[in-house]
């Protein structure tokens, strides 16, 4: 009989095992199928969002623009036009300019916008990946999108490598916390603030020219290759105005050094389709992106702890000497630091200083080199404005912040160096919502990039007239009235104008000032005329140029004449 019972209550746990089974395999199945019905949707989904994002959108948004009658390369999958973009200025940048002379340099440094130009008109729209990008040269459109509507577009975000190398400044910031910055800061650039900047530049140039001279006493003359040459110039003057002094300690010099590599990385990336998170991945390329970014870091927060210790040691016991530079008569500067201490944090003073280190030396750089390279080409003009500057200054006195406004000749020099070859190539400004341009004239969709292709629009011949090509800087000495505001914008407009213009007028003039009456320029049997546009414009074979010594009867002489 137990066994009996045994036996059945086997059978009805059997009969329980088998039904649980029964249960859990159904279970199974069902949680397969929804798993399996899971990915298949969310495959699915996926698909739509990247046909969308690859494939619709861009769809729709040329047939959008080609309603305004604006058209353009057209999109490509994935890759928008940046290939043939890529082709066009590779192509381009192969052939130096011919002839060596010419300053009609927009077919080679923008060789795309010059190609889709003659194809679409002043407005068209090119891809960079799926990003669209309507092109505006038209000065009438720009003065829109940078004053009477700008607070309908932002600035553009930019690749976060860029934004890495530049820092999180002024440049990169957005909204309320650019709005601040921007009001905190713009005090520091005042010309009134800026005026000791004239004698110190004037002292840092005229050592750098008795070390040229030195090196020269065996030779009637040498050549600078200027790119190198003149990168000492913004490197002083920065580190002077946003820290005070000179940089004896060498740090300013290395963090430089630190961002000249980083550019090279920074370059690179800005001329490829961004990948999300491609910059963390833990490759010898990134590895040492991120060793360089944290030793510039490093270097800046030395700086900073350093002045922060010495401030707080003066004012501790009241009596310290503060080893501040030398104004040379220039009168008191309030450096950039003492504008950021009270109202920023160690890390935003870093990432600041970064930005300033970034945005004023290479433009910098460029801008003296571009006018030595066309006095060296224009030797009527370099007489003209060493006339002027020993008429100015005097016979043996450096530049101060008083010669500064007399020294006219020179400054339409500057222009039109900045008009034929300005540093910033091009703007980008992002559409924050649906924005009517020329009142009907074309709808631009929400997250539009817009490019203005600031050289564009410096050498078209509609503002500038037929010789819009040829270096002539007395077209600065007329009424500029004449001209469209925007026809001009070598630093930007709006509110985002650049912030460091004034700073970057005054180290430009006396640098060229004290160069101009030490020596005559030439140029050299090695130069190769080809600028190109890499982050901003720059000679890319170098920029080898013949100083010979002025004696001090020549500099006599040119008084005389003036
Ligand atoms: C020849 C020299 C220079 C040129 C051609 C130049 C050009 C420009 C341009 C075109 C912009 C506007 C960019 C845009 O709107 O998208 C800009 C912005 C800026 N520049 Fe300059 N720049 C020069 C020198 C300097 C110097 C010396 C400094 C400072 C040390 C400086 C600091 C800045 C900053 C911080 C911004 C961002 C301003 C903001 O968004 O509020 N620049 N620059």
């Amino acid at each position: 009989m137990k066994r009996h019972l045994a036996a059945a209550a086997v059978e009805a746990r059997g009969d329980r095992s088998i039904s649980t089974m029964w249960w859990w395999e159904l279970r199974v199945t069902w949680s397969g199928a929804a798993l399996v019905a899971g990915v298949a949707a969310a495959a699915y989904a996926a698909v739509v969002v990247a046909a969308e994002a690859l494939w619709w959108r861009p769809r729709r948004v040329e047939r959008h623009f080609a309603a305004y009658g604006v058209g353009g390369p057209g999109y490509r999958f994935f890759v928008g036009s940046s290939i043939e973009l890529v082709r066009l200025m590779k192509e381009a940048s192969s052939r130096p300019m011919d002839p060596q002379t010419s300053h009609d340099i927009l077919p080679r440094v923008l060789a795309f916008y010059h190609h889709w130009r003659k194809l679409f008109g002043p407005m068209h729209l090119i891809w960079f990946g799926r990003t669209p990008r309507l092109v505006v040269s038209e000065p009438e459109l720009i003065r829109e999108i940078l004053l009477s509507r700008a607070d309908q577009f932002d600035r553009y975000e930019a690749h976060p490598m860029i934004c890495q190398f530049e820092g999180y400044g002024l440049s990169n910031l957005h909204g309320e916390q650019w709005t601040r910055r921007r009001r905190l800061l713009t005090p520091a650039f005042h010309t009134e603030n800026l005026k000791p900047l004239a004698p110190f530049v004037a002292a840092t140039v005229s050592l750098m020219l008795d070390d040229l001279l030195r090196e020269a006493e065996a030779e009637e003359e040498l050549e600078v290759d200027v790119v190198k040459w003149f990168s000492r110039v913004p490197q002083e003057a920065i580190t002077f105005a946003t820290f005070g002094r000179r940089d004896h300690s060498g740090v300013g010099a290395a963090v430089f050094r630190l961002q000249g590599e980083l550019a090279g990385y920074a370059t690179e990336a800005h001329s490829k389709v961004f990948i999300p998170g491609y910059r963390f991945l833990p490759n010898r390329r990134n590895r040492r992106i991120w060793w360089l970014d944290r030793q510039i870091r490093a270097n800046l927060a030395k700086f900073v702890a350093d002045l922060q210790l010495q401030e707080r040691s003066v004012n501790g016991d009241g009596g310290e000497e503060d080893e501040k530079e030398e104004d040379g008569g220039g009168g008191e500067m309030r450096e950039f630091m003492s504008f950021m201490t009270p109202a920023m944090t160690a890390e935003e003073i870093i990432e600041e200083s970064k930005n300033f280190f970034f945005a004023g030396k290479e433009t910098l750089v460029n801008l003296l080199t571009w006018a030595t390279v066309a006095l060296a080409m224009h030797p009527e003009w370099q007489e003209r404005a060493r006339r002027e500057v020993v008429a100015v200054c005097g016979d043996d006195e450096l530049p101060t912040k008083d010669h500064l406004p007399k020294l006219k000749i020179l400054g339409m020099i500057l222009n039109e160096t900045l008009r034929l070859y300005p540093p910033a190539v091009a703007m980008i400004r992002t559409a924050k919502r649906d924005v009517d341009l020329g009142g009907g004239r074309c709808v631009v969709p929400a997250g539009t990039e817009v490019m203005i292709p600031v050289m564009a629009v410096h050498h078209d011949a509609a503002s500038w007239g037929h010789d819009a090509a040829d270096f002539n800087p007395a077209r600065f000495a007329g009424d500029e009235r004449r001209r469209h505001p925007m026809a001009f914008m070598p630093f930007g407009g709006g509110a985002r104008v650049c912030i460091g213009q004034n700073m970057a007028l005054i180290e430009a003039k006396v640098a060229l000032a004290v160069v101009l009456r030490r020596f005559e320029l030439r140029r050299s049997p090695k130069y190769v005329h080809a600028p190109q546009v890499l982050m901003i414009l720059s000679p890319q074979y170098g920029a080898p140029v013949i100083f010979r010594p002025l004696t001090s009867s020549t500099t006599s002489a040119t008084a005389a004449a003036s």
